[in-house]
């Protein structure tokens, strides 16, 4: 990203109204991250995911901004302020990274939202940290959008801020989006700051979730927790939205699943030189008949422990032949300082050493197991290859791998085996879905994905290809946006999005 230069807090930048941004999206993250290079010198590197791919293009036509962290802390960066596509930093120190980000998001809201999955830790001091971060998120929103502009914040990282951020604009129209599942009352009730993080959301004009039922959770807490009149209805898919009254504003919640950007990935796909690339996986891996594909962050509720399990069971009954199997988890670190992850990892790689070692051969391991992220080409080499993708995770906001795998087999072939406590297991009902809990389950189906008749594999496939290239992101995006353009608070600022 090139650019002039300003920085934040200055008056130049604060002041050129005309030039102020009319959309700003808010994500704990820049769509590019500093890279600290060997020499002590820095760069930046642009983030390859769903999200910066979905928003950019809709920033770029509604002279757009960016807020978020670059990644690493104590690093002041200036703003870069472009035509298109502006990125203002907010620095985060040490101190911040582990209280906000490892801490608050990662070591509290993250287990609870996942069901409790692993215990979540209940500290004031991250808690406090959380609500800092979360002010001056809110506050270097506040000083460069421009007047009745549209502001997107994304994730549990921000839930304070569309509060903190209408009491200083309120000519702002605001958009929340929770990538991550929002749990069962029961769970959520756990949480000793319930009521302000209900109280946070309620500052948007719109809440935005994956599926429905988050939405529904969201839209009874609010009354349960705040007293807040609330409407009654099912809350549908970009439809029926559920209505909160917050004193004369309305705030809406709906149902948005995110998507990725199918159409160029079935386009990479089928290029020769990825094809050529997949061919050559194949080979490097020994020819085996089949291969297994498992591609995650390396979290422990991505359930790559349950696929190793099944994947060892099976092996060791001799249901499945560790000459003609292989599998591939491809892992990338995150998080990596959190207590959970390190135990994770440990067990994983107890996991893998286990497997080869007792089914393996020199120069043939039943596992193969790459701890870094992956260039894009590569991964999707990888999912053209595979003959089963394995998704078990025991909960998951989305799922973007199991689109993506669907979205690079323009072939038809292949199986996709997908846990039912993915969002993503809601859209795709013709893959192997799987009770992840139920590790007999998960053998049956594994070895029904691995037989499965070609015909029976292509109808399977064609059917998901269908739900997932007529639902991309861009399609997202637009929903979402659509839609809290519709908000009455938009209807009374004038506040509508160029499209
Ligand atoms: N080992 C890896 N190398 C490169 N990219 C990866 C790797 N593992 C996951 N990814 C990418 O990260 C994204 C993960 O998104 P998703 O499945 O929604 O889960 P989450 O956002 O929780 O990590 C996908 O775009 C996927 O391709
Ligand atoms: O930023 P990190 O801490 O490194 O974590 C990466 C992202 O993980 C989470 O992703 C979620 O969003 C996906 C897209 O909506 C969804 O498919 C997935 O199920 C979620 O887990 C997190 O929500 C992001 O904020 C992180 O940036």
């Amino acid at each position: 990203m090139a650019g002039k230069s300003v920085s934040a807090g200055s008056d130049e930048a604060r002041a050129s109204r005309e030039s102020a941004p009319e959309l700003v999206v808010v994500a704990n993250r820049l769509p590019v991250d500093l890279e600290k290079l060997p020499d002590g010198s820095t760069r930046w590197k642009r983030s390859p995911g769903g999200l910066v791919t979905a928003l950019e293009p809709v920033l770029r036509q509604n002279h757009g901004a960016w807020v978020g962290w670059p990644g690493v802390p104590d690093v002041d960066v200036d703003p870069i302020v472009e035509d298109g596509l502006s990125l203002y930093p907010v620095t985060l120190s040490s101190r911040d990274v582990t209280e906000y980000y490892e801490g608050f998001s990662n070591g509290t809201l993250w287990p609870l939202y996942h069901d409790v999955v692993v215990k979540p830790i209940f500290d004031r001091t991250w808690w406090n940290t959380y609500v800092e971060v979360n002010r001056r998120f809110a506050e270097e929103t506040a000083a460069i959008a421009a007047e009745n502009a549209t502001v997107w914040v994304q994730d549990y990282q921000l839930q304070l801020v569309p509060k903190m951020l209408r009491m200083l604009r309120p000519d702002l129209t605001i958009g929340f989006f929770q990538h991550i599942p929002f749990p069962p009352i029961e769970i959520f009730m756990q949480l000793p700051w319930r009521t302000e993080i209900i109280e946070g959301l309620l500052g948007a004009d719109l809440v935005g979730f994956h599926l429905p039922g988050g939405a529904q959770n969201f839209v009874y807490l609010a009354n349960r927790l705040v007293g807040h009149p609330v409407s009654r209805g099912q809350i549908g898919v970009r439809s029926k939205f559920g209505e909160v009254q917050v004193g004369f504003r309305t705030v809406r919640a709906g149902a948005f699943p995110i998507s990725i950007d199918s159409g160029e990935l079935d386009e990479l796909s089928k290029s020769r030189s990825i094809r050529q690339r997949a061919k050559q996986i194949r080979q490097e891996l020994g020819n085996p008949r089949r291969i297994m594909l498992g591609v995650d962050r390396l979290d422990y509720t991505k359930g790559i422990n349950i696929r190793m399990t099944a994947i060892q069971e099976l092996l060791a009954e001799g249901r499945l032949d560790p000459k003609e199997n292989i599998f591939v988890q491809l892992a990338t670190p995150s998080r990596e300082r959190v207590e959970h992850y390190m135990h994770m990892r440990d067990e994983i790689e107890r996991q893998v050493g286990r497997i080869n070692g007792d089914f393996g051969e020199v120069g043939h391991p039943v596992v193969h197991y790459l701890h870094r992220p992956i260039p894009r080409n590569e991964l999707i080499a990888f999912f053209v290859a595979a003959d089963v993708m394995l998704v078990t995770p025991v909960r998951d906001g989305m799922n973007l791998v199991a689109k993506e795998y669907v979205a690079c087999r323009s072939d038809l072939g292949g199986a996709l085996l997908l846990s039912e406590f993915t969002g993503a297991a809601t859209e795709l009902r013709q893959a192997y879905l799987v009770n992840p809990h139920d590790i007999d389950g998960v053998k049956d189906s594994l070895l029904a994905a691995l037989d499965q008749a070609p015909e029976e594999g292509r109808k399977r496939m064609r059917a998901l290809r269908r739900q997932v290239l007529a639902h991309d992101v861009n399609r997202w995006a637009r929903a979402f946006l659509n839609a809290l353009a519709e908000t009455p608070h938009a209807g009374e600022t004038g506040a509508s999005l160029r499209r």
